[in-house]
């Protein structure tokens, strides 16, 4: 697996009459996990298929390494951009280890079967999201929290060079969580995800960007990012934010009735 630079430049993306981001620059260095944090409706998950090109900018471009990935024969972005969306729709009638297989077939020939190889990448992966033990399970009957750590190993199989997650904790428990995270992290690739919780963002994520109502307020370490003020105005919250004497991460408290 290599790295690769990724560069959202002043992206705009619409839906009919609506906008749903709005001139959104960003950039990851090769190797950077950066995480994508912001309100429901704030456009994550919009500027997130910008990326892997399943919505096509109004005006703007992302480029990776340098090439635009509208540019992009269709396999060449499969071996480069990996994707885990949420909630994806996948039923596939198939055993797990076949689903995690899948993600090897970018790198193969038409009808080419599976080399040892692809056999030994795919339980790499199984290995990486906790699910070896799932691996002769039809995923259809799996838990939403299985599904989702199988569709993780499904893009760690296709070994991209970026790695694009909307919620992947998302139906995970936190033991799956931390690991999940803790693997995409030192995976030798580049990370964009999208995180509702602010405080894995901090601790996994060496940049955030913070997404409102279509266009980024802020974005930076997480210590620059997070503090009182943005949340207020960004969530309306209020919050005290520390700096944890273990992990030395920014850490969020939320005042409900503050
Ligand atoms: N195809 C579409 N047509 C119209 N509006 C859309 C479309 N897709 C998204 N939107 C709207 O655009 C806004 C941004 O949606 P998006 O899914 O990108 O937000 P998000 O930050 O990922 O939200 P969440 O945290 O709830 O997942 C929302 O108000 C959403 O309703």
């Amino acid at each position: 697996m290599t790295a690769t630079e990724l560069s959202v430049e002043a992206v705009t993306l619409t839906a009919g009459a609506r906008q749903l981001v709005r001139e959104v620059s960003l950039t990851a260095r090769a190797g950077e996990t950066i995480g994508l944090v912001g309100p429901n409706g704030s456009g994550k998950s919009s500027l997130l298929r910008a990326v892997y090109r399943v919505l096509r900018p109004d005006t703007g471009r992302v480029l990776v390494d340098g090439d635009d990935v509208r540019a992009l024969p269709v396999r060449q972005l499969a071996r480069t951009v990996a994707a885990v969306v949420q909630d994806s729709a996948a039923d596939f009638d198939l055993a797990v280890r076949e689903v995690v297989a899948m993600g090897r077939t970018p790198h193969k020939r038409l009808l080419a079967g599976d080399t040892p190889e692809d056999a030994d990448i795919v339980g790499s992966a199984l290995l990486a999201v906790d699910a070896v033990q799932l691996a002769d399970r039809p995923f259809d009957r799996l838990s939403g929290g299985e599904r989702q750590r199988v569709l993780i190993a499904r893009a760690l199989a296709q070994q991209p060079a970026l790695l694009v997650l909307d919620e992947p904790t998302n139906h995970l428990d936190i033991r799956h969580q931390l690991s999940v995270l803790g693997t995409l992290r030192r995976l030798p690739v580049t990370v964009l995800l999208a995180l509702h919780d602010l405080n894995l963002a901090a601790y996994y994520c060496d940049r955030l960007y913070v997404l409102h109502a279509g266009g980024i307020t802020a974005s930076g370490p997480p210590a620059e990012v997070l503090t009182p003020r943005l949340l207020a105005e960004v969530y309306g919250v209020a919050a005290e934010v520390a700096v944890h004497p273990r992990t030395g991460a920014p850490q969020v408290t939320f005042l409900p009735d503050g």
